[in-house]
């Protein structure tokens, strides 16, 4: 599993290059436009520029509205700022069809200017609350629009987790169904440590996290520590020894 860290601004990206060895991926957003909110170009080159190379740049597009073409502009804009992963939140789709529709924009603009970058479709595990399309309908949206990836974050950052709202059985299906269509499956939503058995047995790619590596725990007010990344990622090598070990002794 691969974990993906999200600064808010330059000098929380260095404070992720300190802890460089115990991420996979860093994350550009701007918590303060909304759980997958978009930064400014300049923001994701700094970043890009602060980081080690070997370290791929995500970013995200926002917590879009039903407006494609917008959507396609601003995904190009992540991907010539040096994002090779573009994460599109489909806050404002309603249905699976439009969904599709803004992620088919998003990965012809993005592909045509840079092939091997990776795009995300993500949903929100909390949908109900937002009136978005259905968690469980993000792998099929995902395959049918060409993207590498299904995610599922949380939209409402008030406490409550991903498995509040979409239990493990339910996150086990999402990531079997992206697994069938050949995605990546990307989970996120205020996980935390405790968290990681559950992910780690369902096969999870790429787990995203924010408020667990901040200080106190709080993704506004905390900044990411270096010392939590690598206490998070030494919990996943845990788990993911453990999950080996288990799998081999039933084999
Ligand atoms: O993409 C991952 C998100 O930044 C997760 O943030 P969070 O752990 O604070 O919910």
């Amino acid at each position: 599993m691969l974990l993906l860290i999200s600064p808010d601004s330059v000098e929380e990206a260095l404070d992720c290059a300190k802890a460089a060895e115990h991420l996979d991926i860093v994350d550009v957003k701007k918590p303060d436009e909304g759980s997958l909110g978009a930064n400014f170009p300049w923001v994701i080159r700094q970043i890009r520029d602060t980081v080690p190379a070997d370290k791929p740049v995500s970013a995200t597009v926002g917590d879009v509205p039903y407006k494609p073409g917008t959507v396609a502009q601003a995904a190009l804009g992540a991907a010539v700022s040096g994002a090779t992963y573009i994460k599109v939140g489909l806050y404002g789709c309603t249905t699976p069809a439009q969904a599709i529709d803004v992620m088919r924009g998003a990965v012809r603009a993005v592909k045509d200017y840079r092939p091997d970058a990776f795009v995300v479709a993500s949903g929100y595990a909390d949908a109900h609350r937002i009136g978005c399309v259905n968690p469980l309908a993000l792998p099929d949206i995902a395959r049918r629009s060409g993207c590498d990836a299904a995610m599922l974050d949380t939209a409402i950052k008030d406490g409550t987790r991903l498995f509040d709202h979409v239990p493990p059985d339910l996150c086990a299906e999402f990531v079997r169904q992206a697994h069938e269509a050949g995605l990546r499956a990307a989970l996120a939503g205020s996980v935390k440590a405790a968290d990681l058995a559950a992910l780690t047995h369902i096969g999870t790619d790429i787990v995203g996290v924010r408020g667990a590596v901040c200080e106190g725990g709080d993704r506004d007010t905390g900044r990411i520590q270096p010392r939590l990344v690598a206490a998070f990622r030494a919990e996943m090598d845990r788990h993911a020894r453990e999950s080996a070990a288990s799998v081999a002794t039933a084999s």
